[in-house]
């Protein structure tokens, strides 16, 4: 029998499956895909959040593309989703009126693109859920899993979809619907960066013990139509250096698609200490950057998007194996950082645990702990790819973004030649959330007005992300102590919420009698995650609103 673990009664209908996987990006429908390559008898079933599959994924991206050869052989001679092969690499280290162009020569060679492709990550997860359908995996998108349930002996059982038509005062609206349970034998987390409900694994079964801390980037991402001679199909541009100071780790990328379309984007690190810092006004400022603006020129911006992406690497990632399920891909941290890729490693990560799976239901187990995977992952290519890189995330943070880089590159050089690091391996310097300093230490900083061409504000942008949250539900983000969110977050850090946020949920606001008031525009959340990560005090938690809202990306 289940149990609810979180507290509600228990009335709700419940279905039965071999699997529950919860999330449809690239590790969940790996690993439905190779549950029913292995076992087609299996029942498998995928909850997704967003109206479609798809259209809650954020990425660049270019994609290292060996886990699809080993996923679906053959699958380039098929129908293919929106994508091109890299033809060139560049890397610019920007200063505010120049750039110097960095030699491909003194990259190490596990930063080269050859032989990958820039797609739209949207459209490829679309395209891998058809082919997860096809081999009879259940795909239920606009679905979000809100519970874990567990069983009599506290293992994971299930997860429970949320309850759609309440209303904001917390009682059934009309249009009441009550949420199911979906049990399995075993279930697997792959809800992506900051999972809500795989946070909480994490922290009812101590999974973190003996880690690092997890860390976090924010990318915030445009798609732009660009004039065709501005259009270098296959071409990825890096960039590190201003608009961010030295003290501030972060990037960009510029990647030439099919079609004249260009997706752009800042990846700022979490661990900024300036509270006055807005992660949103530095990418606008980015394209202002004379050797990037005449890209834009002419063109027109056609989509908007914003997303938490994990960076801790091998010392963060917590132990995968818990009661009843594992935690996969971003839910698990496996981001290359200095790559800044997740996609092979989400994918494999869900092909390794389905081997498992399927492995231990063949053999009659359910519900325990599959404890194998631990040693079976970080001795497979993921371990391999992010232990080769361990260092490049704490030595920038340490030494900044010049001198970090710098000793990066020749740690992943002596990894390369010699699998050996002259660092060893160095911690993460506490929790991002920790980072920020209070604003008496800073100075505000001064963004220019957006121009409405090449540079926009908040809502202008929210609104090409296509999100839409119905107002009548109860908010999805949880303020737990209204009272610290004034004394620290307003008065100590001067309202980090409402420059973090790259949709203009939060805002400061002055009540007739002079006192403040904390507003939240939940209808305008994009699901990024920061304010989860990022908030000094971990006073604002993330939970998900009725299935089928939020974003709807177009080929993002
Ligand atoms: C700005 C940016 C740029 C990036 N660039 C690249 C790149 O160029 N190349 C690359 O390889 N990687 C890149 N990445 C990383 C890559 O996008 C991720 O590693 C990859 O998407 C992780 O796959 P995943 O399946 O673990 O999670 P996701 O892709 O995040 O998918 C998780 C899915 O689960 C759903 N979900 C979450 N919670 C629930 C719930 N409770 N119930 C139901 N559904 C839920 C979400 O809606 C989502 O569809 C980038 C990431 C960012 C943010
Ligand atoms: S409210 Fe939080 S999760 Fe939503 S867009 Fe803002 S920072 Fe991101």
């Amino acid at each position: 029998m289940a149990v609810d673990g979180e507290g509600i009664a228990d009335d709700r209908e419940s279905m039965d499956f071999d699997v529950v996987v919860v999330g449809a990006g690239p590790a969940g429908l790996a690993a439905a895909i190779r549950l029913k390559q292995l076992a087609p008898d299996l029942s498998v079933v995928v909850l997704e959040k967003g109206a479609a599959v798809g259209a809650h994924i954020l990425s660049g991206a270019v994609i290292d593309p060996s886990s699809l050869d080993e996923l679906l052989p053959g699958w380039r001679d098929g129908d293919l989703p929106l994508m091109t092969e890299v033809t060139s690499d560049r890397f610019d280290i920007l200063t505010r009126n120049g750039r110097l162009p960095v030699p491909n020569i003194l990259m190490p060679p596990l930063m080269s693109n050859h032989g990958n492709l820039i797609v739209s990550l949207g459209d490829l997860c679309r395209w891998l859920g058809e082919k997860a359908e096809a081999l009879g995996v259940e795909i239920y998108p606009g679905f979000a899993a809100t519970e874990v349930v567990y069983n009599e002996s506290g293992a994971v059982r299930g997860v429970a979809t949320g309850d759609m038509g309440i209303s904001r005062d917390g009682t059934p609206g009309p249009g009441f619907a009550r949420g199911m349970k979906l049990l399995g034998k075993y279930v697997l987390m792959a809800e992506g960066v900051r999972g809500s409900l795989s946070e909480r694994i994490i922290e009812r079964f101590e999974l973190r013990k003996g880690r690092e801390p997890p860390k976090y980037g924010l990318g915030i991402k445009e798609l732009w139509e660009v004039r065709p001679e501005q259009h270098r199909q296959g071409q990825v541009h890096h960039s590190f250096g201003w608009p961010l100071g030295a003290g501030t780790g972060g990037g960009s990328f510029l990647y030439h698609l099919p079609d004249n379309l260009v997706a752009v984007g800042l990846v700022v690190h979490l661990n900024y200490s300036n509270p006055y810092l807005s992660p949103f006004e530095e990418f606008q400022r980015f394209k202002t950057h004379k050797a990037i603006a005449p890209i834009f020129a002419g063109g027109k911006r056609v989509g908007y998007g914003a997303r938490a992406i994990s960076e801790g690497g091998w010392q963060s990632v917590p132990r995968l194996s818990f009661p009843g399920g594992l935690l996969l891909g971003c839910a698990a941290g496996l981001v290359n950082v200095p790559r800044i890729k997740g996609f092979h490693n989400a994918s494999r990560s869900g092909m390794l645990a389905a081997e498992h799976v399927a492995a231990a239901i063949a053999a009659g187990r359910a519900g325990d702990e599959i404890s194998a995977f631990e040693d079976s992952w970080r001795d497979s290519t993921i371990g391999q790819d992010l232990w080769r890189v361990r260092n490049v995330k704490p030595l920038w943070s340490r030494f900044g973004t010049y001198l970090g880089i710098a000793l990066g590159g020749l740690d992943m050089w002596c990894n390369t030649l010699f699998k050996w690091s002259p660092f060893g391996t160095i911690g993460h310097s506490g929790p991002d959330h920790a980072a920020l300093d209070p604003a008496a230490e800073h100075q505000p900083i001064q963004y220019d007005k957006p121009d409405g061409v090449l540079t926009f504000d908040r809502l202008s942008s929210v609104f090409l992300s296509n999100t839409n949250h119905e107002e009548d539900q109860p908010v999805h983000l949880h303020v737990l102590d209204p009272a610290l969110q004034r004394q620290s977050e307003l008065e100590v850090f001067q309202g980090p919420s409402t420059r973090y946020c790259p949709a203009a949920v939060y805002e400061w606001q002055t009540e007739a009698d002079g006192s403040p008031r904390f507003v939240i525009n939940a209808q305008n959340c994009v699901h990024c995650k920061t304010c989860d990560i990022k908030d000094p005090n971990q006073n604002i938690r993330w939970v998900p609103p009725q299935g089928g809202e939020g974003p709807v990306y177009p080929r993002m």
